[in-house]
């Protein structure tokens, strides 16, 4: 089967940077449908330029980025590339655009001109999907963090794409909304079969990921699944970024002897793998 996303030698860089400075340093990547890939990376390693290229916001100054074999290059391709490729940045308040829920949610399919009664459906499809039907007529600026995030990806969601991706879509809420949206990007995933690229610093986000990328200064460093990426605690943290606490934690104890599996998630788990140690 084709990857849905694909990056071939990647390279970007933005107009005022120098002849060598590159921001995207030759990324190779392939995506399948249905897969969640989360990509994880310091600040200004490079993680929102490649979430860019991925929808045609930014163009490879050179390679090639495919959605399901079409170049971004290709500006014929581009439209539909755009449709297939829903983006949901950080900041919620940036994303809605009308004064009642159901409009904002419509806005994107009435711009492609669909009759009513399907964009009708759609909204009401996408705010269930999202767990949001009980809001459609509220006032967005009115909801909190987590519920506006949630009417931004129904938005999206409305224009049927293939793949979403979100750019730290869980930075500026609280314990509460993160624990929304990520349950909401899983469901999304699990049950919709939605292609996941899910940008952030909080690791234990991703802890459910098929993948993770960890990007270092435009270059993918380390990848796999989070058991085997999560294992590599002391090269995580030589990066400057932070494994799971209970995953280090678990780490730590069994440096100091306890034989306990090395890919622990939860806190249910170690204590699962402790009391069964006798
Ligand atoms: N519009 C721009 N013009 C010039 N340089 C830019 C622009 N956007 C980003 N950069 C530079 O490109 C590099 C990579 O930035 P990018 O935003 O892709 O990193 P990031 O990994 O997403 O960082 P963060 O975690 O802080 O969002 C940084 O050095 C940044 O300063």
């Amino acid at each position: 089967m084709k990857p849905l996303i694909k990056l071939e030698d990647v390279y970007y860089k933005y107009s005022d940077q120098q002849e060598d400075e590159w921001v995207l340093n030759g990324v190779d990547l392939e995506v399948k449908s249905g897969e969640f890939v989360a990509i994880v990376g310091h600040n200004g390693s490079g993680k929102s330029t490649l979430a860019k290229l991925l929808n045609g916001l930014l163009i490879p100054t050179e390679g090639k980025v495919k959605i399901g074999g079409k170049a971004t290059t290709n500006q014929e391709e581009l439209w539909q590339i755009r449709q297939e490729v829903g983006m949901v940045f950080q900041n919620p308040d940036n994303q809605l655009v009308a004064n009642i829920v159901e409009e904002d949610v419509a806005f994107g399919p009435e711009n492609l001109g669909l009759p009513p009664e399907e964009i009708k459906v759609r909204v009401q499809e996408s705010l269930e999907l999202v767990n949001m039907e009980e809001f459609t007529r509220h006032a967005p600026h009115k909801l909190s963090g987590g519920q506006k995030q949630r009417v931004a990806i129904a938005g999206i969601i409305a224009m049927l794409p293939d793949c979403l991706v979100f750019d730290e879509p869980t930075a500026m809420l609280d314990p509460v909304g993160r624990k929304e949206v990520i349950e909401t990007v899983e469901y999304l995933n699990r049950e919709e079969g939605l292609t996941i690229i899910y940008i952030t610093h909080f690791m234990n986000e991703v802890v459910n990921a098929d993948r993770i990328l960890v990007f270092e200064e435009g270059e993918i460093v380390l990848s796999g699944t989070p058991a085997k990426v999560f294992s590599r605690v002391e090269e995580i943290k030589e990066l400057s970024l932070d494994v799971p606490q209970i995953t280090e934690l678990a780490y730590y104890l069994k440096d100091e002897g306890l034989d306990i599996s090395s890919d622990i998630f939860t806190v249910n788990r170690l204590v699962e793998e402790i009391c069964s140690l006798g």
